[in-house]
């Protein structure tokens, strides 16, 4: 686990920046309209109306108040029946208000269910781009996390900006009115609104720094719980009684967030009060200045409540707008981890015109003098390797724990491209060649291949997932791996769900699911199959027969077979045995035995052990 860090180094936001992120809005609104384009529209015209209506219903209560002053006073304007023609009017407006706002509110709720979905799924299809590489840096890592959150909480910035836009039209007519009146008025307002603005955007920008620098603290977090309250781990976290130690970990930092956080809170709050106590000072300014002018003669009681009104609304949308504004702009500057999550490019990438995969391969794979060193690894996992794979041969490499044998067969199917020297595969490098093209004709079976919570036979499909339908070829694949034979034990046969996460899934044996797992190397005809440690779960009668089959299903294929197991081993047709990153011998287990050098001793270490 990471070490805690004492101090969370606050960046602070200026102004400039938070004006400078509005340009994300843009791109937000591209993909908003991408998610739903009449919804969008919608939102916005039912907005537009809503905006007219704060005006329309002070304005007719003015009229209101000034038709009943008429008509106790019996001046020549007095009219009963527009006076009620008036407060029907009051009555459909605020019937149409709450109905404006009841579809605003569900037509945003929708569009917003749609514009995370929408996202969601674009990241994870940027996500599946990108090189296994960039997964193992933190800093990906933590864009990523960034951009997910950015999913959900991207749908109130939506909200916001669209709210932002409906009060500055509403503020229009209420403005239009008040400077009718008096202009003074709005410096009034203006005096009233400023330092809480201020305040709020200080404030703003010191929570989205904590929360910012909080990023890679909080996946540690959401990893400690999930340790402690998880399926996948607790029967290690039994058996080891590793509880206390998580729950104090997650303590730890949890205790450590809540003393940043409410520190940040506490000290908003404060400063909250008195800035609206200052708005509040501002607003009992204006009322007494409009009461002094009715009271004058310069203004009606009608107009008296109808600038007293706006007033109000105008302090209360500007306050909202302004705090808004500086939402937005939070919201804003948050879009640019979005932005930036989908501006990491691959650089397993290949060219514009790609040479296709040949089909047979006529000489083979030849690697030159690779070596490959993972990021920010200190060494080189492997180096100097220079080695060939023949169309139809079988390779074995051998070695201990962590000499490269897994970098060697990630190298070949170009998950990772060498650090220096090259691979060729019938005379080009590898890097020319279409690269799902590659893939395709690799079948690749990794020691920590996934144990996918889904069906049988979906468990299979995944080797080459445009066959999901192919029962036939899924049936054939499961009947080569010997994974058939699980098949009679399940309630649900080939439709039988695995695992233990959802409803009626079948739990299997560390042995079973390697069957299921090897049954995918078989879903294509692939000209070249690599199975890295694909039997150390199986017993040794089930191991026995696999290689059987495994041997007469590939005949004419290459393969590369990394095993401990040298009775695994010896099948092949050639053995390189690996070193710390480079070879150390080569040759078949006839030749390497002869040669009594370190094949020969561990293959007599295993040996012995067996007798
Ligand atoms: N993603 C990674 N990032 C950094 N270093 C890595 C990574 N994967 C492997 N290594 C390092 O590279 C070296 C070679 O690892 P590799 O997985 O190729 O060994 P291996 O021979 O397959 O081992 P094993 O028999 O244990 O599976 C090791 O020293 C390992 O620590």
């Amino acid at each position: 686990m990471a070490k805690n860090r004492n101090t969370i180094k606050m960046e602070e936001i200026t102004f400039k920046q938070r004006l400078l992120s509005f340009k994300n809005l843009p791109v937000f609104f591209k993909m908003v309209w991408e998610s739903s384009p009449q919804k969008t529209l919608i939102s916005l015209i039912l907005r537009i109306f809503r905006s007219a209506m704060p005006v329309a219903l002070l304005y007719t209560g003015k009229l209101i108040i000034d038709q009943v002053v008429a008509l106790n006073s019996g001046t020549a304007h007095a009219d009963n029946n527009r006076l009620w023609e008036l407060v029907g009017l009051e009555f459909a407006l605020a019937v149409l208000t709450d109905g404006l706002n009841r579809m605003i509110n569900l037509t945003d709720s929708l569009l917003g269910d749609l514009f995370s979905n929408h996202t969601s799924m674009r990241i994870m299809r940027h996500a599946t781009k990108l090189d296994l590489d960039q997964f193992e840096d933190s800093v990906f890592y933590d864009k990523l996390e960034r951009a997910r959150q950015q999913t959900v909480g991207r749908t109130i910035l939506l909200a916001q900006v669209m709210s932002q836009l409906q009060d500055f039209i509403s503020m229009a007519f209420l403005l239009t009115g008040l400077i009718a009146f008096n202009p003074w008025l709005i410096l009034m307002l203006l005096l009233a609104i400023i330092p809480s603005f201020l305040g709020e955007s200080y404030f703003n920008s010191r929570n989205y720094a904590l929360s910012r620098s909080q990023t890679p603290e909080r996946r540690e977090l959401d990893y400690v719980r999930y340790l402690g309250a998880s399926d996948e781990t607790a029967k290690e976290v039994k058996v080891f009684g590793l509880s206390e130690f998580i729950i104090n970990r997650f303590k730890t930092l949890s205790d450590k967030f809540y003393a940043d956080n409410s520190k940040l809170a506490v000290s908003r709050s404060g400063w909250g009060t008195l800035f609206s106590i200052m708005g509040t000072i501002g607003y009992y300014g204006a009322y007494g200045f409009i009461i002094y002018q009715t009271i004058n003669g310069k203004a009606t009681i009608g107009s008296l409540t109808f600038l007293a009104g706006s007033f109000r609304q105008l302090s209360g949308l500007m306050e909202t707008m302004l705090s808004r504004f500086t939402m937005v702009s939070q919201g804003a500057i948050y879009l640019n981890d979005f932005i930036e999550f989908f501006e990491i490019k691959p650089r397993i990438t290949q060219p514009d015109n790609p040479l296709p995969f040949p089909n047979p391969i006529q000489v083979g794979f030849v690697f030159e003098n690779v070596g490959f060193q993972y990021r920010n690894a200190p060494k080189y996992a492997c180096r100097n390797l220079s080695l060939t794979l023949k169309p139809g041969e079988k390779l074995a490499l051998v070695g201990e724990n962590g000499a490269g044998k897994t970098t060697l067969v990630k190298l070949l199917s170009r998950l990772y491209d060498p650090t220096e020297g090259r691979i060729l595969l019938d005379g080009q490098d590898l890097k020319n060649y279409n690269l799902a093209d590659l893939r395709h004709n690799m079948g690749i079976i990794f020691q920590d291949y996934i144990r996918y919570q889904m069906t049988f036979s979906q468990n299979i499909a995944v080797g080459n997932i445009g066959e999901l339908d192919n029962i036939n070829l899924i049936t054939t694949a499961a009947q080569q791996s010997l994974a058939d034979l699980l098949v009679a034990k399940f309630p649900l046969g080939y439709e039988q769900s695995l695992g233990r996460k959802f409803n009626d899934g079948v739990e299997l044996s560390g042995g079973e699911w390697q069957k299921v797992a090897l049954a995918r190397a078989y879903m294509k005809n692939a000209q070249v199959l690599i199975l890295d440690e694909p039997t150390s779960a199986l017993d040794a009668r089930a191991e026995y027969e696999v290689f059987q089959r495994f041997a007469e299903l590939t005949i004419g294929k290459s393969a590369v077979l990394i095993s401990h197991r040298f009775s695994t081993a010896r099948l092949a047709d050639r053995i390189l045995v690996l070193e710390k990153g480079t070879i150390l011998e080569s040759g078949t287990h006839t030749e390497l035995l002869e040669k009594n050098g370190r094949y020969a001793e561990l293959f007599n270490l295993q040996a012995k052990g067996y007798q």
